[in-house]
């Protein structure tokens, strides 16, 4: 075996497909190219194909984005602690506390019955957003925006944010950046859902423990540190020194690699540059122009390509979001990811537990306290 399970099949899914066809990568949530869904769907459909199975009818749709908008406002306890909570505290902590105090607040958590567990599941989806923004407007000294009933949950997220209605390029760019973060099989944060979900731990354990895996930088938490290197390259002409000087120490290129992409481009990366390019060209062209000299450069020195955390970068930072929200932005898209993971644990279950080789010291002879 390879460490990190690399290649060990862990689990039987229908929720998304990752293969390698041709030299291209492939990529299917619930058997539907992502490319089509980013280009043809709306995140709220996409969610409700990842939970529901199928792609929703029309009313179904209605309904369903109905219910997401009504579920978006948060308990008064849940703002009172957002309040209360240290502004210097990591957004992506305020995420995972503020997720556990649902459930503290939750009277049936311990029901999982399958719509008792949906109810969840489209509570989280629509309460994600309404946390990351009401943390960083109190965070910031400034008023909380209520969520809007009309608008859609990407514009409604960049509304709460930023207290104006989004363009119509802002929202349609986060809606198709959520939709490409929505899934992704067994990536680390929806092992350690399924996990938890293996054990019969509520919903809302199992998504804290996805929260909690998501911050690392070797997973979703990659992003914020892209930002920390597009600002330290500062210009494209930089990018090469940049990027030779790392991989020559031996270090690590954020946002570059991936476990299941060797030597194939990411779809979602590659969906992630156009948007990147898109909105540079309405905007600042700043950060997009790094990162394309510095792909050229992780390419020419190791072979590296982006993984879906290097465009994402200039996406946000051109969407006016903040560095230290950006695995924010990343779980509010995976909860839906999530969620669908957890109830698919629930019905097909059994206790996963591996086993680990031992390779420490054996049958030791055990020495008295006062002798060591
Ligand atoms: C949403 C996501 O989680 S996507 C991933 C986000 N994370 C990042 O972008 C962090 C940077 N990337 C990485 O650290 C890795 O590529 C990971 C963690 C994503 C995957 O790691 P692994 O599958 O364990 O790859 P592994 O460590 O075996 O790397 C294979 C080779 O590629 C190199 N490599 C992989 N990624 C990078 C990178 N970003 N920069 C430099 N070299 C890299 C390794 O050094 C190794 O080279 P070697 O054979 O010469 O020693
Ligand atoms: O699949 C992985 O290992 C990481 C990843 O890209 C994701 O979670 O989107």
């Amino acid at each position: 075996m390879k460490d990190g399970l690399e290649d060990v099949i862990a689990c039987k899914t229908t929720i998304s497909r990752i293969a390698l066809e041709n030299g291209r990568a492939i990529l299917e949530y619930r058997g539907y190219d992502i490319r089509d869904l980013a280009r043809k769907a709306s995140y709220e459909e996409v969610a409700y194909l990842l939970l529901y199975g199928e792609l929703p009818k029309k009313y179904e749709l209605q309904d369903f984005k109905i219910e997401l908008a009504e579920r978006r406002e948060l308990p008064p306890q849940i703002i009172g602690l957002l309040t209360h909570l240290p502004p210097y505290t990591h957004p992506m902590v305020v995420l995972r506390t503020a997720t556990s105090y649902l459930g503290s607040l939750d009277k049936k958590i311990a029901v999982r019955t399958r719509e008792e567990t949906f109810n969840k599941a489209k509570d989280l989806i629509a309460k994600f957003p309404t946390i990351v923004a009401y943390y960083h407007r109190i965070r910031t000294g400034r008023n909380i925006i209520p969520p809007a009933l009309e608008f859609s949950h990407a514009a409604n997220f960049l509304y709460m944010l930023h207290g104006e209605e989004p363009t119509k390029t802002a929202e349609r760019a986060l809606d198709m950046d959520l939709i490409l973060h929505a899934e992704h099989e067994l990536n680390a944060s929806t092992f350690a859902a399924r996990i938890a979900a293996s054990t019969l731990a509520d919903i809302y354990a199992c998504v804290v423990a996805a929260t909690g895996t998501l911050m690392g930088p070797l997973h979703g938490g990659a992003a914020q540190e892209v930002m920390r290197m597009l600002r330290e390259v500062a210009s494209p002409r930089r990018a090469e020194e940049y990027v030779k000087r790392k991989i020559e120490a031996g270090e690590r290129i954020m946002g570059f690699g991936h476990r299941v992409y060797r030597g194939v481009m990411d779809p979602r990366a590659e969906l992630l540059r156009y948007l990147a390019k898109r909105l540079a060209a309405e905007g600042s062209t700043k950060w997009f122009e790094i990162s394309e000299a510095i792909a050229k450069a992780a390419y020419k020195y190791k072979k590296l390509l982006p993984n879906v955390d290097f465009y994402s970068a200039s996406v946000y930072a051109n969407l006016g979001i903040p560095d230290d929200l950006f695995v924010n932005i990343f779980a509010m898209g995976r909860i839906s990811g999530w969620t669908a993971h957890i109830i698919e644990q629930y019905e097909n279950n059994r206790l996963i537990r591996p086993r680990a080789e031992y390779v420490g010291e054996k049958e030791k002879k055990f020495i008295p306290l006062s002798k060591r």
